[in-house]
């Protein structure tokens, strides 16, 4: 039962995969059933519920739905089940289940954790200004994203990274920006150059005891410690305001 139901998990797409999982619970449930006003909307709005998450998923179905969603399974005979399992995979491939927005900013963000210490650069203009931050900025039309962190790093930093690997992704959501923004961490320790002064930053080495948080984003604590710490993670932040963090979800993952 378990292996099936991580079977149809893995084949689902994310908005399904709120049912799929409460199988490895020994509930069923039919897609039918998902509360799509709650499920199918969501775009770059951070009113709707988050999909990316680590703890029990079915806590994030809410009203109606759930309670449909709860009595439904509860009521069902153990006998019933294999049917029901046959008409969520049928159900999924042949129903329109609507996908979360695809609009997105591409960006960048390089940090680098040399000897115990962390390169930061205090961003003197444009986004972020008077933030601590590592280095990046917008992917540019005509290059790959990898491409663009190495340049936005030798722009604003004046080095260049010689062991760089991605990380992590974070997506921002800003309740006055229509799109989301999708940032591409990358960590390095080894790099040609030394760091200088340019146009957009300053940059200063921080012990990582002394990261300096309290003048960095708000979601950086969340995330720094994982990259820090070797591991790949996705984050999931919302914003009003330009800055004030007001929902998050943060998940490790073993790829990207
Ligand atoms: N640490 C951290 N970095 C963030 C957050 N949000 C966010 O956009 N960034 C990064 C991604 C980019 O590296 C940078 C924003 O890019 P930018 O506006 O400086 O881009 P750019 O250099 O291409 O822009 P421009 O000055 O040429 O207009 O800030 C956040 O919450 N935390």
């Amino acid at each position: 039962m378990v292996l099936l139901s991580r079977l149809v998990l893995r084949k689902l797409p994310k908005v399904s995969r709120y049912i799929a999982w409460d199988l490895e619970l020994k509930t069923v449930v039919a897609l039918s059933w998902a509360p799509s006003s709650n499920l199918s909307t969501r775009n770059s709005s951070c009113a709707l519920p988050h999909i990316i998450g680590g703890s029990p998923r079915v806590r994030e179905l809410s009203g109606a739905g759930l309670r449909k969603y709860s009595s439904a399974a509860m009521s069902m005979a153990v006998d019933d089940r294999e049917a029901v399992k046959q008409s969520i995979t049928s159900t999924v491939v042949e129903e329109p289940v609507q996908k979360e927005s695809t609009a997105r900013k591409l960006l960048t963000l390089v940090i680098i954790h040399s000897d115990g210490k962390v390169l930061l650069g205090l961003k003197k203009r444009g986004f972020g200004k008077g933030y601590y931050n590592g280095f990046g900025g917008k992917v540019e039309k005509g290059e790959t994203i990898d491409q663009a962190a190495a340049r936005e790093l030798q722009e604003e930093s004046g080095v260049t990274a010689t062991d760089m690997e991605k990380r992590g992704i974070l997506t921002f959501h800003f309740d006055n920006d229509p799109l989301a923004w999708e940032v591409h961490v990358y960590y390095a320790t080894k790099f040609l150059g030394e760091p200088c002064e340019t146009d957009e930053m300053a940059p200063t080495w921080f012990s990582v005891a002394d990261i300096p948080y309290d003048v960095m984003w708000s979601d950086d604590p969340l995330w720094y410690p994982l990259l820090l710490a070797g591991q790949q993670f996705k984050g999931d932040f919302c914003f009003t305001n330009t800055t004030t963090l007001t929902s998050h979800t943060i998940e490790v993952v073993s790829s990207l």
